[in-house]
């Protein structure tokens, strides 16, 4: 199975990536598990949806590259583009708190999974970043637009113009780190959530309501729709498919 959906105390739903052999990479039984969990996080008794991936090596690494080799063309891609950016807004507008558990690194569209959540926990040393650029692509799955709207603008086009991957340690002092832990990821992920979800859940879903009033009075969902057809645009040219190629070759030999 490519995850596992658990309910944990205090009150939140987990859910895990479970292809810590490929670091976690989203394919798209990942993308079904997300889906399901999206719906389950919206049981009457669920506070928060907790997203992790299975061991140290990788919070996520991102798209499936030795799936999504296989889209050559925009109209290949767009779908694909489209079906992560539809779930990335599903987490976004989830009326109770989301938290990314970053456990390992956070590459590319892990990244964009990240912002997707309200806050993120980052194991201290990890290493995180909008890397699309040097793939000749820009992020597909929503996850700029939401990171230029969350975030102050000079900062976030420099993150994705710049397109490296940054420390937790640098990610925390700007503030897309919410928190840098130690030792054991799911305790310290409790004692992060255990304040918040001691309050009322009518209480947290109401203020999301506030945030999200916010991303629609702003067209968040008609920009994240510019930016998956403009990714998909870039996406069939030779520069991708070059890098995509090369990365396959580098780590199947
Ligand atoms: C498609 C959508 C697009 C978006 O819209 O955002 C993207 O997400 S593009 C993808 C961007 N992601 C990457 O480029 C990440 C690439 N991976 C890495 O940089 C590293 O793997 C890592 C995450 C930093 C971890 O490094 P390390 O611990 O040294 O592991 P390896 O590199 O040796 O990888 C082990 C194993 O996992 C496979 N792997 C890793 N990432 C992916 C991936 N994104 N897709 C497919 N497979 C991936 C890697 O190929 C290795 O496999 P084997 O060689 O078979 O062991």
């Amino acid at each position: 199975m490519a995850f596992s959906i658990e309910r944990r105390d205090p009150g939140y739903l987990l859910f895990t990536i479970e292809r810590s052999e490929k670091r976690n990479a989203i394919n798209y039984d990942v993308m079904e598990g997300l889906s399901q969990a999206l719906e389950k996080a919206s049981e009457p008794e669920i506070k928060a949806l907790v997203i992790t991936g299975s061991g140290e090596s990788a919070f996520c690494s991102g798209g499936d590259l030795s799936v999504f080799h296989l889209l050559h063309t925009k109209e290949d891609a767009y779908p694909m583009l489209s079906k992560m950016s539809n779930i990335l807004y599903s987490l976004l507008t989830l009326p109770i708190p989301t938290i990314a558990l970053m456990n390992g690194p956070a590459v590319g569209g892990g990244c964009e999974l990240a912002v997707a959540c309200d806050f993120r926990l980052a194991r201290k040393g990890v290493k995180a970043g909008f890397v699309q650029g040097k793939q000749a692509i820009t992020t597909g799955w929503g996850g700029g637009s939401i990171l230029v709207e969350k975030f102050p603008s000079p900062f976030a086009m420099k993150l994705l113009m710049e397109a490296d991957l940054e420390t937790a340690e640098y990610l925390f002092k700007t503030g897309f780190i919410n928190h840098l832990f130690d030792g054991d990821s799911l305790q310290q992920c409790g004692d992060y959530l255990e304040k918040m979800l001691s309050n009322d859940l009518e209480v947290l879903k109401s203020y999301k309501r506030i945030w999200i009033n916010k991303w629609k009075q702003a067209g968040l969902r008609e920009r994240i729709e510019e930016e998956v057809k403009n990714c998909a645009i870039l996406w069939e040219s030779d520069a991708h498919h070059q890098y995509v190629k090369n990365f396959i070759k580098k780590n199947t030999r």
